[in-house]
């Protein structure tokens, strides 16, 4: 709803829908009734529009967005209603001004805003674009090129941006009281003309070079938003405010929205934006153990253990997340040296980028506390050990770490694959052991993948998850097995890729179709990125790299079980990726390092292929995007069988946030959802049913199998209460 006063000449109405005061279509109504109100009233000389609470308007309600179209005001109607009216109508901004809340202070004739305020157009982030004249009244007031920044991407933008390019008209100190402050500026411009404020009459100043800007924006939104549909078309509205006049650029418009509201990457971003928040309610299956019900404890001091690439990444994560007290011990003296200086530097180009002001770099600089030994940790609330991925180690500094910290410390290991349990099993408490894994670089990486191991207690849980959140991460809580949730998933992914090198595809053909599917970058390219050697690595423990194998043993199978090998003649041919003078798969060639095609590789696969009598066939798109996928989706459905996730959207948060996979498809399980879970269960069972136990990542889920049996293709979101019913009725 809105509510509606007048003060001095000037009527308030203010937007009241807590907690963001999106425009429900209550809140559409209470607007338009109180524009009424004030245009009838003859005192009233010009009208204010604010937000109660904590912000201005986070735009349209997205729970509403079904029937936004079919109550009277929508947002596209209610927004030129407000332009015409005959009197000043000021937009008062504090919070944030997104989507349809800026899109209703464009038709507004004045914008003045809090400097602290946020302004952004983010509806491309949800599939969609700003469908309430954004895309033709925001060109008119900041130009084309502007808008497509803006609109293209959707980011957000400091009020003194926005009033430095014309949007905002004045900007009041970050402690003003901004509906005060709103009403002195509207009684300023009482009487003033309206002819040049309404921004739908005005031209688009650089019109004549949409060309050109448009060429620009393709090439970026194609190389950044890698098959998303919503920001071209984005791109094709602004293109129409330049060259058509604003009723008939409305239309073409509204013609975007209709197409890209209800597709399956609008439902899929939709998907993503609710997840990352309900991400925020942790529960630990089948306990009743949720956030709501437990407390974290307090942490004040933080001790992070090893200061090599992970390190590093997770203190500057606890300095941006305002801990004054972060202790780094790395034994080895030139690792420590390194890693401050990286640390330091790092801060350096924050406050150069403005990111921090230098105050806080200075007292970033003063958290840092470096220890030279486990004693030195006696009084620390949580310590985070980074060291290398090496159960001994590991449990070396975990036993120390028992015998000196103080008993209520929560202890935490950044292993991306190892034991939890048995990590905790050398503490005298291992309830007070949880795993925190962190993806590198973790200063950057938006997922932390938090371990509940089989001891943890509810308090430590909480605490792990609490302290995610602060460093402002999207914190998963997963259960303890060998990969947890990502790595897990994942590594089906790189074997079955491998598989179809094997058959007949060439790394280049399999990177294009993934990256045609949207990943930013393809699995072959990947593996030269982070360096071949860390699959190699891992291989190694469990002695499968061809270089451990007895002479005479079969190429091709591994404890029997399919084995491709080709990854391994890679790195043994020292192609270990980027780092290796810009050789792995691909060739990485100039200052650009550009990829390209290295007949060596080509050879080292056609070779291996005749050795073993392989008669290379064509594998078409849809077989790699099935085979590529489809057994990650599997192990999705297995990790939600164990309850390792509690629920779908854990999974594909961790999936989009730490692997890139492509957001607008909503992540591995969203994407199974869409695609409709009889189709997926039938190419795993056809995949099954030709390999059996020697591909045992195609032996299919047996909760797939009952959803599909018991109830088709069920809503994603009755997933787990389904197969929880079935599971219980069996019993
Ligand atoms: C014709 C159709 C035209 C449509 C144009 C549009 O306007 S589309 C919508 C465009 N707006 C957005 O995309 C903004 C989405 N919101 C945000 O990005 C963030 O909420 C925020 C504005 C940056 C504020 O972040 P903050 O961290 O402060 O709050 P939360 O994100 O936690 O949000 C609090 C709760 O409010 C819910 N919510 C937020 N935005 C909306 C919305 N637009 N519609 C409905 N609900 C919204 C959010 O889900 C949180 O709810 P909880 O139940 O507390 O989880």
């Amino acid at each position: 709803m809105a509510n509606y006063s007048v003060r001095n000449q000037v009527a308030i109405i203010s937007l009241c829908s807590p907690p963001v005061n999106a425009l429900s279509s209550d809140v559409r109504r209470g607007i338009l009734d109180s524009l009424k109100k004030a245009e009838q009233d003859v005192k009233v000389a010009a009208i204010v529009i604010c937000g109660e609470g904590r912000t201005f308007c986070v735009g349209a309600d997205i729970t509403e967005f079904k029937s936004e179209f079919k109550t009277f005001p929508n947002l596209f109607e209610l927004v030129d209603i407000l332009e015409s009216s005959p009197k000043p109508i000021v937009a008062a901004i504090h919070g944030h001004a997104f989507g349809g809340g800026l899109e209703v202070a464009l038709a507004c004739h004045y914008r003045v805003a809090l400097s602290s305020a946020k302004l952004a157009l983010p509806e491309v982030k949800l599939g969609i674009l700003p469908g309430a004249g954004g895309t033709q009244r925001l060109p008119r007031l900041i130009g084309i090129d502007s808008s497509m920044q803006w609109i293209a991407f959707g980011d957000e933008y400091s009020a003194q941006i926005a009033a430095n390019i014309g949007i905002i008209d004045r900007i009041f100190p970050s402690n003003a009281d901004i509906l005060e402050s709103a009403v002195q500026y509207a009684q300023s411009i009482i009487g003033k003309s309206l002819i040049n404020r309404r921004v739908s009459k005005l031209p688009v100043k650089d019109a004549s070079k949409v060309s050109h800007i448009m060429e620009k924006y393709k090439q970026i939104v194609g190389k950044k938003s890698r098959g998303a549909i919503a920001p071209m078309v984005c791109l094709e509205a602004i293109k129409h405010a330049a060259l058509l006049p604003y009723v008939e650029g409305m239309k073409k418009e509204r013609m975007g929205i209709e197409a890209l509201m209800g597709s399956d990457q609008s439902k899929s971003l939709i998907y993503m934006f609710f997840a990352e928040r309900q991400v925020r309610n942790w529960t630990i299956p089948g306990t009743g153990i949720n956030s709501k019900n437990t407390k974290p404890i307090k942490v004040e001091k933080v001790a992070v253990i090893g200061l090599g690439t992970m390190g590093r990444g997770i203190v500057l994560s606890l300095l941006k997340a305002g801990i004054k007290h972060v202790s780094v011990m790395e034994l080895n003296k030139t690792a420590r040296e390194n890693g401050l200086l990286f640390i330091k530097n790092i801060l350096e180009g924050y406050a150069a980028r403005g990111t921090i002001s230098e105050t806080q770099k200075r007292s970033m600089v003063d958290a840092l506390k470096p220890v030279s030994n486990f004693e030195m940790l006696k009084d620390t609330d949580l310590v985070i050990e980074a060291v290398f991925e090496s159960m001994s180690i590991k449990k070396d500094i975990f036993a120390k770490l028992g015998q000196v910290c103080k008993p209520s410390a929560v202890l935490a290991t950044n292993t991306s694959a190892l034991d939890v349990d048995e990590i905790a099993m050398v503490t005298p408490k291992p309830k007070q052991v949880v795993g925190m894994h962190f993806f590198a670089p973790a200063h950057v990486m938006k997922l932390l993948e938090n371990v509940r191991g089989s001891k943890s207690s509810p308090q430590v849980i909480a605490t792990a998850m609490n302290m995610g959140q602060r460093m402002g991460k999207v914190t998963v809580l997963v259960g303890n097995c060998h990969g947890f949730v990502g790595n897990r998933m994942f590594r089906h992914y790189t074997v079955e890729t491998d598989f179809m090198l094997e058959e007949g595809a060439y790394p280049e053909q399999v990177d294009t179709v993934l990256k045609k599917f949207g990943f930013a970058m393809g699995r072959y390219q990947v593996g030269d990125l982070s360096g071949n050697d860390i699959g190699y690595r891992m291989r190694t423990k469990f002695e499968m790299t061809n270089k451990q194998q007895p002479p005479g043993a079969p190429e091709r199978e591994r404890h029997g079980v399919r084995y491709c090998p080709l990854a391994d003649f890679l790195v043994e041919s020292g192609r270990l990726g980027y780092k290796s003078d810009g050789k792995g798969w691909f060739r990485y060639l100039g200052k650009n390092r550009e990829l390209t095609v290295d007949n060596e590789v080509t050879s080292m696969i056609d070779s291996y292929r005749r050795r073993n009598k392989i008669v290379p066939r064509k594998i078409n798109g849809e077989e790699i995007i099935e085979r590529a996928l489809y057994p990650l989706i599997n192990e999705g459905f297995k990790i939600l069988e164990e309850g390792i996730a509690s629920n779908p959207m854990e999974i594909d948060l961790i999936l989009v946030h730490g692997y890139a996979w492509p957001r607008h498809t909503g992540g591995p399980m969203f994407y199974a959802h869409l695609i409709g879970l009889p189709k997926i269960l039938r190419v795993i069972e056809r995949h099954w049913n030709n390999a059996g136990l020697r591909e045992p990542h195609w032996e299919p889920s047996k909760m797939l199998v009952r959803l599909v049996k018991n109830h088709g293709n069920p809503d994603i979101m009755s997933w787990t209460t389904l197969e929880r019913e079935t599971v219980r009725s069996a019993l």
